[in-house]
């Protein structure tokens, strides 16, 4: 791909739209050490964004899903919201997400229970630094267990209960910034994830869609498991197997 692109951006055709690939190209070719990118450098941060983007958006659907059909109170709650925010003849548009607050709710309370990055990425500080009072020797490995911070009954009530309600209320406070210690599954600071809102309307889409098209069965009415195990993220030991029955009237949505 990087092969083509490369032919490609040597002619014409490339002027006038230049994407993301197009502009990592380029500062392949400055020149100047401080701002030039290395080919290896534009591979790491390419793969970088692919590896980042797809296992940890699709394990959180897979979760999301599996937390819904555990609870069918909450489930029911999340369709109702779609019937009176798309309808039940509407495809969903990027423009219904910001109305779909409990489906955010449910987003939220998911990646509080299962963040697909339990440890973030590891931090090595430059410098021996003292923080609290702790010493932090230069080029320690850290690591921040958000999936513990997350279940601490110090900061959340009843933490294993799947609760999307409690996001509701305070939304200002914990929302995916990184500014509230007791929530941060995408990191905090200068190096916080770069594809959150990527993250979250991808995120939002695939459920409203899965949701709003279908009902869904557990074969042989069995609840589906919650075992976790760390892989690249934080994954089902037992991958979902829920059976899609068509719930709309609107046949354009099947198509
Ligand atoms: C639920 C989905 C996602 C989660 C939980 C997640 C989580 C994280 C975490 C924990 C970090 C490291 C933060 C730190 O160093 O403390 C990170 C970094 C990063 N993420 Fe995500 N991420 C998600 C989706 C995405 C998407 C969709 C993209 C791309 C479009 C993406 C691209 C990146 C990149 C490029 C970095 C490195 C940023 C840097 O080092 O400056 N992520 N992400």
């Amino acid at each position: 791909m990087i092969e083509q692109r490369k032919k490609l951006g040597e002619g014409p055709k490339m002027a006038d739209s230049k994407d993301f690939l197009q502009q990592l190209l380029e500062l392949n070719q400055t020149g100047d050490v401080k701002t030039s990118l290395s080919m290896k450098e534009i591979n790491a941060v390419l793969l970088n964004i692919v590896t980042g983007a797809t296992d940890t958006t699709f394990t959180t659907i897979e979760w999301a899903m599996t937390e819904l059909l555990r609870h069918p109170d909450k489930l029911r709650r999340v369709v109702e919201e779609l019937d009176a925010i798309i309808g039940d003849q509407n495809i969903v548009e990027e423009f219904h997400l910001p109305r779909l607050l409990y489906l955010e709710a449910v987003v939220k309370e998911t990646l509080r229970i299962h963040p697909p990055a339990p440890l973030l990425m590891p931090h090595m500080p430059s410098e021996t630094i003292v923080v609290a009072g702790y010493t932090i020797p230069k080029n320690s490995n850290i690591f921040f267990n958000v999936w513990a911070i997350q279940r601490d009954t110090q900061f959340w009530e009843d933490p294993l209960q799947f609760e999307p309600e409690r996001f509701l209320n305070v939304t200002e406070k914990r929302n995916y910034k990184g500014n509230s210690f007791d929530f941060f599954l995408f990191g905090s600071g200068r190096r916080i994830c770069v594809g959150i809102s990527m993250a979250e309307k991808i995120m939002m889409l695939v459920l409203v869609t899965l949701l709003h098209c279908f009902e869904w069965e557990l074969p042989n009415g069995r609840k589906p498991d919650v075992k976790e195990q760390l892989r690249l993220v934080l994954s089902k030991v037992e991958p979902l197997v829920a059976v899609p029955i068509a719930r709309s009237s609107n046949s354009m949505q099947y198509q």
